[in-house]
């Protein structure tokens, strides 16, 4: 599959193959908003057809960072113009109009555009806050893009809409990464032994002597009786399995455990935990 000309992670270089238009726009902040929802996507390619005020005081604030991107965004008299070189029109709707077009979800739009990015500049048109884009703007384009909102509050603020498009290109960019391997940064990490996380996972081992090391501090300060166990261990187990405790934490907790004993007027020092290693030894918080 095409992967999208998309900047490089870390690098300030734009995908210029897909290009945002916006037609007629009334509040120049708007205008900054799209900057910024662009650049953060990694796009920076703006074309503003015929804006009522731009560039001014309000686009640069609302810009915030991102203000290169309307130091290159072009201003054109019309979408004609805006659009001449392009392989590919898509026109951005909040609602149906009287010839159907063929629709697509942003999703979808976003493969569609990238696809075509490859052989030449792709828009994605975006119309006037007041009432959008006009049907003969709308007629111009290739395929219409609808954001499935909610049908009785269908229109989003236009920065918003670019943003969702915006949003659809960069997780194409990222899913398709390296080969297809796709970006670490989709991948959740929810748990030890996930990329990213900072500490290796508990072994078996590790957890079983915490397990066993628990119960006896539990015996120590006489919350739970071995003769009569009812399921608490089973309970406790299943909490701490749910956690998929890594190395420090087990550490920690043991640390815990024997401060309880001790606390408890225990000698932990001086037992063999069920691991059969001294519950006390390298467990203390200062360990950890
Ligand atoms: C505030 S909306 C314009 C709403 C206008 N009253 C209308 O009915 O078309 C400004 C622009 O944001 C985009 N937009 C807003 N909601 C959208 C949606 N649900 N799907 C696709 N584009 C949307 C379109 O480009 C639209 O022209």
């Amino acid at each position: 599959m095409h992967n999208p000309a998309l900047p490089l992670e870390g690098t300030d270089t734009y995908n210029d193959r897909i290009r945002i238009v916006l037609v007629e726009t009334s509040h120049s902040g708007n205008i900054g908003a799209v900057a910024r929802a662009m650049k953060n996507m990694g796009l920076g390619n703006l074309w503003l057809v015929n804006p009522k005020s731009f560039p001014d005081e309000a686009s640069y604030a609302r810009a915030a960072g991102a203000s290169d991107v309307l130091d290159r965004a072009q201003v054109v008299g019309s979408l004609e113009e805006a659009i001449d070189d392009c392989v590919l029109v898509m026109g951005t709707s909040a609602r149906g109009r009287k010839v159907p077009w063929p629709v697509m979800p942003p999703p979808e739009a976003a493969e569609t555009a990238s696809q075509a990015s490859a052989g030449g500049s792709v828009a994605l048109v975006f119309g006037r806050e007041s009432n959008g884009l006009s049907n003969d703007e709308l007629q111009h384009c290739h395929h219409h893009i609808h954001i499935p909102s909610n049908p009785e509050y269908s229109s989003l603020n236009l920065a918003m809409a670019v943003q969702v498009m915006c949003y659809e290109l960069r997780m194409l960019y990222l899913r398709n990464l390296e080969g297809g391997e796709g970006s670490p940064y989709l991948k959740p990490m929810s748990a030890p032994g996930d990329a990213g996380w900072d500490v290796s996972p508990a072994s078996v081992r590790d957890v079983e002597g915490f397990f066993g090391h628990l119960e006896q501090m539990l015996v120590d300060v006489e919350f739970h009786r071995r003769e009569n166990p009812r399921q608490l261990m089973t309970r406790l187990r299943r909490l701490f399995q749910r956690a998929r405790l890594d190395q420090m934490e087990v550490n920690i907790l043991r640390g815990i455990l024997t401060a309880a004993q001790k606390a408890a007027g225990k000698a932990p020092n001086q037992r063999q935990s069920t691991d059969g290693e001294s519950s006390a030894t390298g467990q203390e918080e200062g360990h950890v």
